[in-house]
């Protein structure tokens, strides 16, 4: 089936997709694509990576597929160093399929896209971009590899369509039903869909994604020489600012150079906060001082309320209700049944262990007029509740 001429709205039709790469991301999109039926084929240069995903049910490996097994879309889900090189490389071996890429930045594997067009004798044609578009699920792990994947990655979460077009004239590359195919991808996984220029999608990656692992590592980093028994007492503070210090080094080397200049112009204006406070912290109480230190949280305050809530909804701040539970199977499960009883709608879940403890914190967010009823009734019914 050419996807050029059949519209994912005409007839439910389920494509058969070549993942190139089969990573944390490659394999988790292969995993939720064959729980919609999708059949999958895989391709990983290393054969482990692409034996793993295909042990844990991500799709079956390209050679081993008929040879008759044409994909009608393929996934680069390669390192961004890899990606351009790997679209061009699909596009001129499957020359009727449409081809994503899911690289975290965009602008510059257009750039190497279009600049591999203009050589005389290449074998990627200017035509050929028209199957190509370019996209980014807004959704990770801080871990890699094949073995860390899920098939529900992608729930709710944004997944933004960059279709192609040319810098220097404006004029889009992508063909309008290469397009359709990317979005209609990224919902059956779930996602929600956004469309944005590379330039633009850049820009905000810089600021919603590169700037949050910066802090995290550069938070993290701290850590290394702490002392055991300040570490003893880490709170969710910690844990809320450092998860994502665990990322892959060797990605984020390719994310951060490739993105530099917008992740540079932000850090401008951190720097500038920095001197700021750490001149205001070197006299905290002298004249305007305190003042000083307020706006900073306050203005924090005010830019994390803009942080949008679940699947995409304007933010909304939840209460949120604590239930200490014993560190023991089918804990989570019991809580969960007490507050259905009861007919609370749990807005979002968080599990946190205690240091040293065998306790574990259930974090409840319901709505604010909901939390003092839930957590009476929970109290009543045997469990030991924390209002924060
Ligand atoms: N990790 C995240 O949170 C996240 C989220 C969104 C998008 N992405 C993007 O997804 C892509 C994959 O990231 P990941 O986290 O799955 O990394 P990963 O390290 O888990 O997997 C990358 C895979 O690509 C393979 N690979 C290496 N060179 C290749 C090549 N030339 N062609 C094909 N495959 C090749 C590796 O063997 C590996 O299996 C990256 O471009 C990344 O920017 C990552
Ligand atoms: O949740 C995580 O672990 C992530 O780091 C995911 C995250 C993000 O910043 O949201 C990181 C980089 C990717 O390009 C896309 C998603």
């Amino acid at each position: 089936m050419n996807l050029l001429t059949a519209t994912p709205a005409s007839v439910r039709q389920t494509p058969t997709v070549l993942i190139r790469g089969t990573g944390l991301l490659g394999t988790s999109i292969g995993l939720g694509l064959r729980a919609d039926g999708h059949q999958v084929l895989l391709s990983d240069p290393s054969a482990t990576a692409q034996a793993i995903a295909a042990d844990i049910g991500a799709g079956t490996i390209l050679e081993r597929a008929a040879a008759e097994t044409a994909p009608e879309i393929v996934v680069v889900a390669a390192p961004p160093e890899a990606t351009a090189a790997e679209v061009a490389a699909a596009l001129v071996r499957f020359p009727e399929a449409v081809v994503l890429d899911i690289a975290s930045t965009k602008a510059e594997i257009l750039a190497t896209l279009l600049h591999l067009t203009q050589d005389d004798d290449a074998a990627l044609t200017r035509t050929d971009l028209s199957r190509y578009v370019g996209t980014h699920p807004m959704a990770g792990r801080e871990k890699s590899g094949p073995v860390a994947a899920r098939g529900e990655l992608f729930t709710s979460m944004p997944w933004v369509i960059c279709p192609a077009v040319d810098p220097a004239t404006g004029e889009q590359l992508s063909a309008p039903q290469a397009v359709e195919w990317a979005e209609e991808l990224g919902r059956r996984l779930g996602a929600t869909v956004h469309q944005m220029d590379p330039v633009r999608h850049d820009e905000s990656v810089a600021l919603i994604s590169h700037l949050p692992q910066i802090a995290a590592s550069l938070v993290a980093s701290r850590l290394q020489d702490a002392p055991v028994s300040a570490l003893a007492l880490a709170g969710n503070g910690l844990r809320d600012v450092t998860r994502i210090a665990a990322s892959d080094p060797g990605l984020w080397v390719q994310i951060l150079s490739s993105n530099a200049r917008p992740v540079v112009e932000i850090l401008y204006g951190l720097r500038q906060d920095m001197e700021r406070l750490i001149s205001t912290l070197e006299a905290p109480r002298a004249p305007g001082g305190q003042a000083d230190i307020a706006q900073l949280i306050a203005e924090g305050n005010s830019g994390v309320t803009r942080v949008p809530g679940k699947h995409g909804a304007p933010p909304q701040s939840f209460a949120v209700l604590t239930v200490i539970v014993d560190d023991k199977p089918g804990q989570i499960a019991a809580v969960l049944n007490d507050v259905a009883t009861i007919g609370v709608n749990v807005e979002d879940l968080r599990m946190e262990h205690s240091a040293g403890h065998q306790v574990g914190m259930v974090e409840l967010s319901v709505l604010p007029g909901r939390r003092d009823e839930l957590a009476d009734a929970m109290t009543e019914l045997g469990w030991k509740v924390v209002l924060s």
